[in-house]
Formats: C-alpha cells, structure tokens, sequence
C-alpha cells in the first residue's frame, strides 16, 4: 500500500450561513494524480485553500505526509506547491529569467533550470518576453516556479482553464510528466470533467460544497464506456449470432437487452447479420453516456456544469 500523502476528514468551512464545505474527505496517495470535478461554487478552490492552510477549516481533520497539528502541517506544507497563490510573473522578463529571479533564493543552477524549461515545454520561448506569452505558457510558467523548491505535491486549481484544446492536450502532457518523471503527487481541479478525463487517476466529484462521488480512471470508464446497445425478445438467439461474429465483450443486461462493446463501428453489419439469422431486434445503436452527461446526472442534471 503506498504512502498516503493527504487524508482530510470531514472537512468543514462555513461562510455566514453558507457550508462552502460540507464534511468533505479525500485521501490521496503517493503518485496519484486527484481530480476534484465540480460547477462553479462547487468548494474545490475552498478544499484546496484549506489544504495549503490559506484558510482555516471549520471543522475536520487534515494529515499531511503523516504530520498533524499546527506545527507538523507547517512543515509538511514545505513540500508542497500550489497555482493558487503563484508569485507575480515578471511581464518583462523571458521564462528563463522569470525561473532566475524566482530561484535566486532557492540556489538552483542554470542545468535545473533548463530542465525545468523542458518539463514545462517552455525550452523554446527564447527571448519572448511573458508579457507576449499565451495563456498556456503563462501557466506553465506559474507552474515551473512552483517546481522551483521540488515540491513532493503539487496543487492546481484549475490548470485547464481558458486553454484552447491544443492547450489543454500540452498541459494533461506536462501533468503526466511531473508524475512520471519527477514522482510528484497532485490535486487539480476543473469544473469540466472531460477536460481532466485523460489525466487524472482518480475523481471526486464536488457539488455543493458535498463530496457527491468518488471514482477511479478505470471506473469512470467503464461508467461512461460507449457501445453498441441491442433490444431483442430473442437474447439467446442473438449471442449465436455474436459468437459466431467472434465478439467476445458484450455484457447480456437482462432478458431483452444487451450491451456489445467492440466494433462499434460496425452496427450494420451487425444488424445485418442478425437479420439474416432471423433474429428480431427491436432496437440497435450506439450510445455514449457523454463525461459530461454522466456529471451534470451525478449533480441532479439543473445546472451547466
Ligand atoms: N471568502 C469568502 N467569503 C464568502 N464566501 C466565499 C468565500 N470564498 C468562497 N466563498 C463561497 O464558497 C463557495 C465555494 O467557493 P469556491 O471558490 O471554493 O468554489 P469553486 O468550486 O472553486 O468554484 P470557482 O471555480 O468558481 O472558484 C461559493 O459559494 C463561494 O461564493
């Protein structure tokens, strides 16, 4: 079992009368990679705020690398970074000496420094001023002087937001390679599940200030997989059919319904040879239950997600 890096229990904040937080609890362990999934005012800036110790809770517990208390926290929280409080970026500067002036204190060398240019894909911006930057680059930017003092765990809030695709595509790169390359946990969050669906490792979907849903990679997709759905009065009759077509994964959901998960593609040829066996279909096609289908039903389907 590999080390657990946070466990907040039931964490708590209220503002006024408002639970922005409603006893949430998250365990991350070492070498995840947490995506916290809720609309806007869901509370995901909140748990993070309360996490880096930016805000006090109201009531819950948090573990941080196995430290407790005002004074264990204080120096587990050395080994984190977080994008929600980044220093300024110099608009003047390039990237390279933005990293400098940022690393001067922490005495990080010009060999550091260029490889942390490569990890954040931020090697070719030369002499471009970050003023001329894209909001892409900007973030890895803000994210690359987070690395400067080797964070163990990294939260984002947001890392996603405002790219274009090309942008979000760079940005599930560089997340990936923090983890595979430097071994670094991380929290992120969007309010887009789709936008996280190929990065993250695990899910936990916030609504209303309640941790509604908690979900892993392999879950969400098997939750959300897409296949072909068949209606027939006849189910044994199809699966000859089936079976003779060589599909092996297909799921018989009840005496009239089956979900095929292969060729999918390929829905008419696979009527068609029902057909020609004689089988009566009532119903054939392709569904996908959408990431964002999924969300807005796991939040009660009202409100734009
Ligand atoms: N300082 C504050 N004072 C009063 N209410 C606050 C404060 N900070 C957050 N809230 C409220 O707490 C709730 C959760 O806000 P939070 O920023 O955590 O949401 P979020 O999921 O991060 O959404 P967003 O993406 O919009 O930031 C919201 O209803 C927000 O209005």
């Amino acid at each position: 079992m590999s080390e657990t890096i946070l466990k907040a229990t039931n964490i708590t904040k209220i503002y006024g009368k408002h639970k922005a937080l409603d006893k949430v609890t998250i365990e991350i362990k070492r070498g995840m990679i947490y995506g916290l999934i809720g609309e806007n005012g869901a509370g995901k800036s909140t748990f993070m705020r309360t996490i880096m110790g930016l805000i006090t809770t109201d009531e819950g517990n948090i573990e941080l690398f196995g430290e407790i208390g005002a004074k264990g926290l204080q120096q587990a929280r050395r080994k984190m970074g977080q994008s929600i409080e980044t220093p300024a970026l110099y608009p003047e500067l390039t990237a390279r000496d933005n990293l400098r002036v940022q690393a001067a204190n922490g005495g990080m060398s010009e060999r550091e420094i260029d490889d942390l240019l490569r990890l954040m894909s931020l090697e070719h911006t030369g002499k471009k001023k970050a003023k001329n930057f894209s909001l892409g680059m900007r973030q890895r930017l803000a994210i690359a002087s987070t690395l400067i003092s080797h964070p163990e765990f990294l939260i984002l809030d947001e890392p996603t937001n405002g790219l274009d695709p090309s942008g979000i595509v760079e940005m599930r790169e560089i997340i990936h390679r923090l983890v595979t390359e430097r071994g670094i946990t991380v929290l992120l969050s969007s309010h887009l599940l789709d936008e996280l669906s190929q990065i993250a490792t695990h899910y936990g979907i916030l609504h209303d200030g309640k941790l509604i849903k908690e979900l892993s990679k392999e879950q969400l997709a098997n939750e959300t997989r897409q296949y072909i759905e068949l209606e027939t009065a006849e189910v044994q009759k199809a699966i000859v059919v089936l079976d003779e077509l060589g599909i092996r994964d297909y799921e018989v959901i009840n005496g009239t319904n089956i979900n095929i998960y292969e060729r999918l593609d390929d829905v008419a040829t696979l009527n068609r040879s029902l057909v020609l066996a004689d089988v009566n279909v009532s119903r054939i096609g392709t569904t996908r239950q959408k990431l964002e289908d999924y969300f807005l039903q796991l939040t009660g389907g009202n409100s734009h997600a």
